[in-house]
């Protein structure tokens, strides 16, 4: 990219200070425009869920990855629950959406704690294997809770087989305003499909591994055994490893990565599949070129613009996202390496201008944490605004969870370095309340800032985006208004 005028600017810059001015563009559609990641990951939207206990989990990683995006699991779950998470979500099936289901005998109230789940707004039926109904929020209405749902259900249900063409199968549910149909395999119950979900599968190009099953990533720390638990992480299944911690340009680092490096590319050799490894955090580009000589493909970058990080403001310690992405991406590019911008994503534009600035991808966490699919339970305020429970990965509430194993003494003392928020309230926003509709609007701004540049490929958009330093004024004028000034 190159600055407006020229400009050297001032001091660091933050999403909210740049902007993007069009030039002159080949580009004749924005559904031309190809999003796959340069970072060889296998990609095929710049999107990556953060390994946030509060947002990633088996529901996430296979909702995003059937849009192409991935998902990465905290390294604080236990080695067989992410095992058991890497094989459900490599059972998934790329196209069909995994249903909700209940038994035709369960109550009510078993649907109603079931249908937040996921953005079908409804659940299938089952009576053993076979769908027998189909029960929506609606249906609960006003019926005691106890109820068997056999007595609410629509029983009439339509069906598509697995073999249909989605064209065919789109058309009937348009022609019978039905939003989602199950879809049966033989007599079986294969996934549904809902109506957005089949434009979607034109729109959309899976994150599949080599064997054609959806893509997950997995992270770990760099204490303890960081060879074995690589290892474990790689025989599960995962597409991408990430070595994470706050502060990643430490020896620490430097040392765990080597280690994660070697296991990789032992398993490559087992195997014939090299998984990228991507480390970090880093704003620097000295830290940028250590974290890549040590062996990382990617780095990620990032010190305190996340929402639930309290770092800048216990330590002052961070830098400006845009800057520390411009600076770190300029280096792993001569290093051979890409980046992943993490951290601080509020609206579509800022993922734009982290790709301008050199990104190969970007990690979402908290704005992907007020979703259906975010690992919390749905809840509603006073007001019956639905949301799910946030925290950040350094607060007290994850740092507690993270050290039970160990003593007493020094899980006391892990609790004073706190440096994230243990509660917020990500509200679901009611015109796009699954991930996917916000990876709609993500991917269609992004395509459409691309068009704007002139740009068809995430490396055509890096070099020709011109960026431009704006004031807080020129920030609000872009901001719509909802209602007269
Ligand atoms: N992107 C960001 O801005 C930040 C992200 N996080 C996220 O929180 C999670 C937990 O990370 P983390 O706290 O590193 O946990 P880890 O469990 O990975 O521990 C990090 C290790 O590094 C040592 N360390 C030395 N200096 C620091 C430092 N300044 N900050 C943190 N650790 C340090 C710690 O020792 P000792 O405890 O003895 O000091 C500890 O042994 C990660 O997912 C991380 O990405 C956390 C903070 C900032
Ligand atoms: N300083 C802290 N940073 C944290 C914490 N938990 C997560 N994170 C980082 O934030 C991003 C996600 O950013 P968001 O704005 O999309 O929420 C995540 O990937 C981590 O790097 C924390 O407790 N403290
Ligand atoms: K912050």
């Amino acid at each position: 990219m190159k600055f407006l005028n020229d400009i050297n600017p001032a001091h660091d810059l933050t999403y909210s200070d740049t902007f993007m001015v069009p030039s002159r563009s080949a580009v004749a559609s924005r559904s031309g425009v190809d999003l796959t990641t340069p970072d060889s990951v296998g990609t095929t939207i710049p999107l990556v869920v953060s390994n946030m206990t509060a947002v990633a989990g088996k529901r996430m990683a296979e909702t995003v990855a059937r849009r192409g995006g991935i998902t990465i699991l905290p390294q604080d779950i236990s080695p067989l629950a992410l095992t058991d998470m890497v094989s459900q979500v490599k059972a998934a099936h790329p196209v069909f959406e995994t249903p909700i289901t209940v038994d035709v005998n369960d109550s009510v109230s078993i649907a109603l704690a079931l249908l937040g789940k996921r953005s079908h707004g409804a659940a299938v039926v089952l009576d053993g294997h076979q769908p027998v109904g189909i029960i929506t929020e609606k249906d609960c209405q006003e019926v005691d809770r106890f109820t068997p749902i056999y007595q609410v259900m629509t029983s009439e249900i339509v069906t598509a087989s697995k073999d249909e063409h989605l064209d065919s199968v789109f058309e009937t549910m348009a022609a019978r305003h039905l939003g989602m149909v199950p879809v049966l395999d033989g007599e079986h119950l294969a996934g549904v499909l809902t109506r957005k979900g089949v434009l979607r599968s034109a729109l959309y190009t899976p994150a599949l591994d080599p064997a054609g099953r959806l893509m997950v990533g997995a992270a770990v720390g760099i204490n303890g055994d960081v060879g074995s638990k690589t290892r474990e992480l790689l025989d599960a299944g995962v597409d991408v490893l990430v070595l994470d911690t706050a502060h990643g340009h430490q020896e620490k680092m430097l040392e765990a990565l080597p280690v994660a490096v070697a296991a990789r590319d032992d398993f490559a050799q087992g195997t014939g599949r090299r998984i990228q490894v991507a480390a970090g955090n880093v704003v620097s580009a000295a830290g940028t070129i250590d974290l890549a000589r040590a062996g990382a493909d990617i780095l990620k970058v990032g010190v305190g613009p996340g929402a639930m990080c309290t770092t800048r403001m216990m330590t002052g310690v961070g830098r400006p996202q845009f800057s520390a992405v411009l600076e770190c991406a300029t280096a792993a590019q001569e290093s051979g390496a890409e980046v992943w911008a993490d951290g601080g994503v509020k609206y579509p534009r800022d993922v734009a201008l982290a790709l301008a600035a050199g990104a190969a991808s970007v990690m979402i966490g908290s704005w992907f944490a007020g979703t259906y699919e975010s690992a919390g339970d749905l809840a509603s305020d006073g007001d019956g605004r639905l949301y799910k429970e946030s925290f950040g990965m350094a607060s007290a509430r994850a740092v507690k969870q993270r050290t039970k194993h160990q003593s007493a003494f020094d899980r006391a003392r892990a609790a004073l370095f706190e440096e994230g928020i243990s509660h917020s309230r990500m509200y679901l926003d009611p015109q796009r309340p699954g991930v996917e509709d916000l990876i709609d609007s993500i991917v269609s701004g992004v395509r459409s800032a691309f068009s704007y540049a002139g740009a068809d490929s995430i490396a055509q958009f890096r070099e020709r985006a011109i960026v431009g330093v704006q004031s807080a004024a020129g920030y609000d004028e872009g901001r719509p208004r909802e209602v007269s000034w």
